[in-house]
């Protein structure tokens, strides 16, 4: 292979976006990377997804990774290490097959598939473009690292970095359809599904009581935890917090206030129930959940705060008590224009098997836990 270093002029693979909008290109290589197609970045390189790829001869001279997967590999410098999902690009001594390529997306499997060395890093002249490549892979909820400019990777998705901005807009955020949702918590509870054009994931809020605008609601903002919500988990407090929260909303709507337990579809901390369950081989190996993350390449905090607070405003709800034991979901709900008038404290015991993620929590994120 060997194939020489291309440079590429930003006009290169305009021609081919063919006039799409961005928020269709946008979509579109979502759905690239979750079926395994490369993607094309206009004024960079194809980029084809380690862990999905289905073009079983591609080969690569280079791979794009998070720099704090670049780091556990010796390659990162330091500032590049300070921030864990920077772009990192790193070339082998021998090319990288698919199987190469997984073994090096995939810090979960280093105990198994001892990667190959000697890697080099090498610096990106397409840095936006390799930034926002990283993005798309955590937004497609997959490993972020690709094979860069690889052999046999098949026909290409255009996109261009700045098409991202089309994924984070919450102007076309609707509140799809309401229902009477009699539950546990309180019989007279209403469902309301929200939707957006540009993103998949379904978010719902839970009323109880008339909402009533000259007074602030009492909220929780629950990010999904399939394994905490559904099964029980006893490695997190997720299932605990959501039965409490939803208890606590009902006795407000009782009390003639209301209550709104807003559930959005951001499974673990917004990287994906894939990615979650990789983070957690990982903390089975001895990392804490937010080096599992980062460890991954991904942010350890990556949640749209601002969808919550479009959900909140279509409710007709501008001020809030917040139940909450995290300052960082306060700001960032203030951030998105939604004043919280209380942060009201949502603690449940702990087990055994969660001691030490709340310990992390309250020690490296900042959570006012006891
Ligand atoms: N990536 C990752 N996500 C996790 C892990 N444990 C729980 N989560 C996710 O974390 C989210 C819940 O966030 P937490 O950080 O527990 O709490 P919080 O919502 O910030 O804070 P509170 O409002 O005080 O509960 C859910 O989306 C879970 O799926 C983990 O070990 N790794
Ligand atoms: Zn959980």
């Amino acid at each position: 292979m060997g194939c020489a270093q291309r440079s590429y002029p930003a006009g290169d693979g305009v021609r081919s976006l063919n006039g799409a909008s961005p928020s269709r290109r946008a979509a579109q290589a979502v759905d690239a990377l979750r079926h395994g197609w490369p993607i094309a970045l206009v004024g960079g390189p194809v980029l084809l997804p380690a862990e999905t790829a289905i073009a079983a001869s591609a080969a690569s001279d280079r791979m794009l990774i998070g720099a704090a997967r670049a780091e556990t590999l010796k390659l990162a410098n330091q500032r590049e290490a300070a921030v864990p999902h920077a772009p990192v690009l790193v070339r082998g001594a021998e090319p990288f097959d698919l199987a190469a390529a997984r073994a090096m997306a995939d810090p979960a499997l280093d105990l198994a598939t001892p990667l190959k060395g000697p890697f080099r890093a090498e610096p990106i002249d397409w840095r936006e473009g390799a930034a926002a490549a990283l993005e798309l892979a955590r937004i497609a909820g997959i490993l972020p690292a690709f094979m860069v400019d690889p052999i046999e990777a098949g026909e290409a998705q255009p996109f261009a970095p700045a098409d991202l901005a089309a994924l984070a807009d919450q102007g076309s955020l609707v509140i799809a359809t309401r229902a009477h949702l009699p539950v546990a918590a309180g019989e007279d509870a209403e469902i309301l599904a929200f939707r957006s054009a540009d993103d998949m994931r379904e978010h719902v809020a839970l009323v109880f009581g008339k909402p009533v605008s000259d007074r602030a609601p009492l909220v929780r903002l629950h990010s999904e935890c399939l394994t905490g919500d559904v099964l029980g988990s006893l490695k997190c407090d997720c299932g605990p917090q959501l039965d409490a929260a939803l208890e606590a909303a009902s006795a407000e709507g009782r009390k003639g206030g209301w209550g709104v337990v807003l559930y959005l579809r951001q499974e673990g901390r917004g990287i994906g129930l894939v990615n979650k369950l990789r983070a957690y081989r990982l903390q089975d190996q001895g990392h804490d959940t937010i080096d599992a993350n980062r460890r991954l390449g991904l942010p350890d905090e990556a949640r749209d705060f601002p969808v919550a607070a479009r959900m909140l405003d279509l409710l007709g709800a501008r001020a809030v008590r917040l139940m909450t034991n995290n300052p960082a979901k306060v700001t960032a709900l203030e951030a998105a224009g939604v004043r919280v008038a209380e942060r009201v404290p949502h603690r449940l015991p702990d087990n055994p098997h969660n001691t030490r993620y709340l310990a992390t929590k309250r020690d490296r994120a900042g959570h006012l836990l006891p």
